[in-house]
């Protein structure tokens, strides 16, 4: 069984605090949208898909709570609320993206005069609920397309090797994952022979997030440091890299966790073709490229110290972005639950 991450039933939301893991399972209440900032802020829930659904459920719990009679002055608060709930890390769109969504629907249930606030509730925290649904069912296609491209294009059927960074699994999204998706396709289809995934310095997400998700799964997988990328592609065939995303812009340029952007550069160098999975949750059409996507910076304490220990001389400076951007050029296709894209083709995906 994957893990589960997040735990919903109408009106109470925990979440399994990943501040803690490997070491200790706890899990956290939500009890409203405060709640909601707070543990997407500290990062006790990440992953741009987990991050947009925990923050959409943290509202849902809270209107749960709720007993205004008036639809204008639910649609205001709801407003302000997602409003709020999208600046607790400004990379991922996906957040974004729901939130514009759910103003949307919240916008027509309250000029609708024919629905009730009960209904407008329900249809509301209801819209919310079946993104969990979702997600899931977007990541067992990604999962699907990406294995299918990636054995596509290798030559015979000799053992396939993949190379993860950060973590993009059960912990990240509501279930399945999306990069770990296609890896657990690929070990589904039998071909799967071993997977690197990075230590992801500062915050550690493959040490350990992905590494616990890996041997969970028991899937044959082995940890590195994230500077030994260039020297496993120059010893060991690597079949393909496969990654998440943060932000795609509409040129296909990829925002993903800090590092990404020069383990697509060796992947070129050492002809290791480099996919990013993601769902459309993840694409922000309205990015013309990367270089407009607002990186996220982190506190230096993130670097400078592992849990309460110092690592780095005292009085150092540190810059510590969480994310970089990989130009459309370095990745082989976009794996969508809408199948794969070439970044130059992400306007066909409408339709598709
Ligand atoms: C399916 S998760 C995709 C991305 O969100 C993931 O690769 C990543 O960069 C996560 O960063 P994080 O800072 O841990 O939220």
């Amino acid at each position: 069984m994957s893990l589960e991450s997040i735990k919903y039933t109408r009106g109470s939301l925990e979440i399994l605090d990943q501040l803690l893991l490997p070491l200790q399972t706890r899990y956290v209440k939500v009890q409203g949208v405060e709640d909601g900032w707070k543990v997407i802020n500290k990062m006790q829930v990440r992953g741009a898909p987990a991050i947009a659904i925990v923050g959409c459920l943290s509202l849902a719990v809270e209107l749960e709570k709720d007993n205004n009679a008036d639809k204008k002055i639910m649609r205001q608060e709801i407003e302000g609320k997602l409003n709020y709930l999208v600046s607790a890390r400004p990379t991922a769109v996906n957040i974004k993206l729901a939130a514009d969504e759910l103003i949307n629907l919240a916008n027509s249930l309250s000029a609708d005069e024919t629905v009730t606030p009960e209904e407008f509730k329900e249809r509301f925290v209801s819209r919310i609920e079946g993104m969990l649904i979702k997600d899931i069912e977007d990541n067992k296609a990604i999962g699907r397309y990406g294995c299918e491209a990636i054995l596509k294009s290798l030559e015979g059927d000799g053992p396939v090797r993949i190379l993860t960074h950060c973590n993009t699994g059960s912990l990240a999204t509501a279930g399945y994952g999306t990069a770990l998706g296609v890896i657990r396709s690929l070990r589904e289809s039998k071909r799967l022979d071993h997977v690197y995934c990075t230590e992801t310095r500062p915050y550690n997400q493959g040490a350990r997030l992905t590494a616990y998700e890996l041997v969970h799964e028991k899937i044959p997988s082995t940890l590195i440091v994230d500077s030994v990328v260039s020297a496993l592609m120059n010893s060991r065939r690597i079949s393909a890299v496969v990654v998440g995303a943060d932000r795609v812009a509409a040129n296909g340029d990829t925002a993903n966790k800090i590092g990404t952007y020069q383990i697509a550069i060796a992947a070129k160098h050492h002809g290791v073709p480099f996919y990013i999975a993601a769902p459309l949750t993840s694409i922000d059409m309205a990015l013309r490229s990367g270089d407009r996507i607002k990186i996220e910076e982190r506190p230096e304490r993130e670097m400078t110290h592992v849990g309460e220990h110092r690592i780095a001389a005292p009085g150092i400076s540190c810059w510590n972005p969480s994310f970089d951007v990989t130009p459309a050029a370095l990745i082989a296709g976009i794996i969508t639950e809408k199948g794969v894209f070439a970044p130059d083709k992400l306007s066909e995906i409408n339709s598709k």
